[in-house]
């Protein structure tokens, strides 16, 4: 299969390298179109692929054309596009916000899938949900979704409308979990420790709990529980972060994400 990318940057490249290490694309049959000089020289020196800077003819050979640009430098993107797009090839957006029906009505062209990833797709460990246009054939989908789960997880939504959701929870997830280990980190060496054994206590005290979470038979209620004792120290925290609406403001803030997915069209 070939495979072109435009936009060589955190996500394009997540993907790029996915596909190599598990032998779905063939470095010699991977177009790398990268507008940044800097980062072009950098993808020529990895030998991940033909690295080139502009949008051709050259891209008119590939199966799979992915577009991993900012969605601000889509506009552009698409005006090179459009001449060189032929009607079998496959369009597959990982841009936050921009609908199926923009990318078909900026390219004039049928075959177009959405997906929105994250960036544990850097390590295999991503999760993928993704929407086909009506007009994308089963085959070109299955295709599809063998590349992406070479990057993690893959689910496929009827409603791509729900993408916008997506976007908000998972897409952007991987930086909340950062922000709240970084806030945990924070405190311990508020209270005293010195960053690298406040950062052990917090990481290591994370990665238990994600897996207990995994094989435990409790909800996530039972487990909150089974840690805080009546009257004891986990209460006393539980508490603040009630008063200070902690949950909400995490809501909130992925509403705000979600409600940013679908400004980034306009
Ligand atoms: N970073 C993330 O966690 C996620 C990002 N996304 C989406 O993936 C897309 C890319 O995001 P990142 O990889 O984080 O951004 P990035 O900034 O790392 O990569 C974008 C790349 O596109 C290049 N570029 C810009 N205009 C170009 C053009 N006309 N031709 C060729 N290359 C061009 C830039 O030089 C840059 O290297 C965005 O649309 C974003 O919404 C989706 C899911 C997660
Ligand atoms: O922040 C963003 O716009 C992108 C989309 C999801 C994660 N990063």
């Amino acid at each position: 299969m070939k495979v072109a990318i435009i936009g060589c940057g955190n996500m394009g490249m997540a993907f790029a390298n996915s596909f190599i290490q598990y032998n779905l694309v063939q470095k010699a049959d991977l177009l790398l179109v990268e507008k940044n000089q800097e980062r072009g020289l950098q993808l020529q020196e990895q030998k991940s692929g033909i690295v080139v800077d502009t949008i051709s003819s050259k891209i008119s050979q590939a199966d799979l054309i992915i577009l991993s640009v900012k969605p601000q430098d889509y506009p552009a993107v698409s005006l090179d596009l459009k001449s060189y797009i032929n009607m079998s090839q496959v369009i597959l957006s990982i841009m936050a916000g921009i609908p199926i029906a923009q990318i078909q009505s900026s390219l004039s062209h049928d075959l177009v899938i959405r997906a929105m990833p994250n960036t544990p797709a850097l390590l295999g460990m991503g999760m993928t949900a993704f929407a086909a246009a009506e007009q994308v054939g089963l085959s070109d989908i299955r295709k599809v979704e063998n590349l992406i789960n070479s990057t993690g997880r893959a689910v496929f939504l009827e409603d791509e409308k729900l993408l916008d959701a997506v976007t908000g929870l998972s897409g952007s997830g991987p930086a909340y979990f950062f922000y709240l280990i970084k806030s945990m980190i924070d405190a311990g060496v508020a209270m005293g420790f010195d960053p690298a054994m406040s950062s052990l206590l917090v990481k290591q005290t994370m990665l238990g709990s994600y897996h207990l979470m995994q094989t435990s038979d409790k909800t996530l209620d039972e487990l909150i529980q089974a840690v805080a004792s009546k009257g004891g120290t986990t209460e006393a925290a539980l508490r603040v972060f009630q008063e200070k609406l902690v949950g909400e403001g995490l809501q909130q803030g992925i509403y705000a994400a979600r409600d940013r997915a679908v400004e980034l069209a306009k």
